[in-house]
């Protein structure tokens, strides 16, 4: 086997893409300490900051996505394509990578379609129970393409298909014994029950607006709230709350230290993101979850509908989330065997091991090549 393999992994724009992206470098990193990684992701997004973070070199494409509502504002979208295929073109013949993954977003799609052009194999990895435009058109030519829900064949050729969950970061979900410190690095009471508001990597309006309007609520109730509010809507939220000096409130635009929040949280409330319901699986909490409906083919709702079938999450649908879903949080906060039941039946939907098997496919793949 070849002892240095080179992967290029390419994809991002939102926490949901990159965060998988990252959780598959490291696991390659443990199996083959020597192999060398490239990330491609897009110039101005997100990955551009967080992969550098997270310990990677990455390269950026000029790419964005279509935009909607104007044809003239979509007038660059070919050219920008077209020079990232070609950029991407020359990153693969200069890196020369063994094997190629995709985890979707902007910049997976020329940088799939350059290799697939240059023959080099490549995986993908689709988060989602629908699949993304960028994995549905590149999924004929992928080598293996790795899911995380049944029914994919809707969307891939069914003899290319892996279920293996969604990879997480692995110290993320690593909670143990970390409660204290949480309470600490966010300057609350340990001893205090606390909710922890998540909106997924770009933070959500609505639930920002349930939080601010029933934030006296929650003070009243001597509940602490480690509200994320992502990075559009925090200083608007900063500049109307008083409250947000209040001790009970710790308010921030993002949490890099997620396994901390997570560890001081007794009940979750969070957007239904792939990912995140993923990490949820593993850290065992009760969760309430509010889909969004703004992504394509209600996907988080269906993400939400598998954990709730099984008793493992309750759900506030989006419309009713500013009258009722702080209310919920509160009174599930006091059952604690309702707590417990939802705890133990999450943890029945994890897929932990995400991460190595998708390593270990990509490396099959750079090893049959070399
Ligand atoms: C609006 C939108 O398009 N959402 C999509 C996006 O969600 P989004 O980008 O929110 O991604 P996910 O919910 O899947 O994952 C969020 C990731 O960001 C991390 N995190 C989040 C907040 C924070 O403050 N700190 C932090 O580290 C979480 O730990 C998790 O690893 O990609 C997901 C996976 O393709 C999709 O299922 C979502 O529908």
């Amino acid at each position: 086997m070849n002892n240095f393999p080179k992967i290029i992994i390419s994809g991002g724009g939102t926490g949901g893409h990159i965060f998988p992206a990252i959780a598959i470098a490291n696991a390659l990193k443990s199996i083959s300490p020597n192999c060398e990684i490239l990330f491609v992701g897009a110039e101005g997004r997100m990955e551009m900051e967080k992969v550098p973070a997270a310990g990677y070199k990455i390269v950026g494409l000029n790419i964005s996505g279509i935009k909607r509502g104007s044809i003239l504002k979509n007038f660059a979208l070919p050219f920008k394509v077209l020079s990232s295929v070609r950029k991407a073109m020359k990153l693969i013949a200069d890196f020369k990578p063994d094997a190629v993954v995709g985890v979707g977003g902007y910049a997976s799609g020329p940088l799939l379609y350059a290799a697939k052009l240059k023959n080099i194999p490549y995986l993908i990895q689709e988060q989602n129970s629908y699949a993304g435009i960028t994995n549905k058109l590149l999924g004929k030519g992928a080598a293996k393409i790795c899911v995380a829900f049944d029914g994919m064949e809707e969307f891939f050729p069914a003899d290319k298909i892996l279920k293996t969950g969604n990879p997480v970061r692995k110290n993320i979900v690593d909670i143990t014994g970390k409660h204290h410190a949480g309470a600490e690095l966010l300057k609350l009471d340990p001893l205090k029950k606390t909710i922890l508001v998540t909106g997924g990597s770009l933070g959500a309006g609505t639930l920002n607006k349930s939080i601010e309007k029933h934030l006296p609520e929650i003070i009243a109730q001597d509940v602490q709230v480690i509200w994320q509010t992502g990075k559009f809507y925090y200083n608007g939220i900063i500049e109307r709350l008083t409250a947000a000096y209040h001790p009970n409130v710790c308010i921030l635009e993002f949490l890099n230290k997620m396994d901390l929040a997570y560890a001081a949280a007794d009940v979750i409330i969070s957007r239904a993101g792939a990912g995140t319901i993923a990490e949820l699986c593993l850290i065992e909490k009760p969760v309430i979850l509010v889909p969004s409906p703004n992504v394509a083919e209600d996907h988080q709702t269906k993400n939400a509908l598998a954990l709730v079938k099984n008793d493992a999450a309750m759900m506030v649908n989006d419309r009713s989330a500013e009258d009722t879903l702080v209310a919920e949080a509160l009174k599930l906060l006091k059952d604690s065997q309702r707590c417990e039941m939802l705890s133990e039946n999450i943890a029945k939907m994890a897929l932990p091991d995400a991460d190595t098997i998708i390593a270990e496919e990509v490396l099959k793949l750079a090893k049959a090549k070399s």
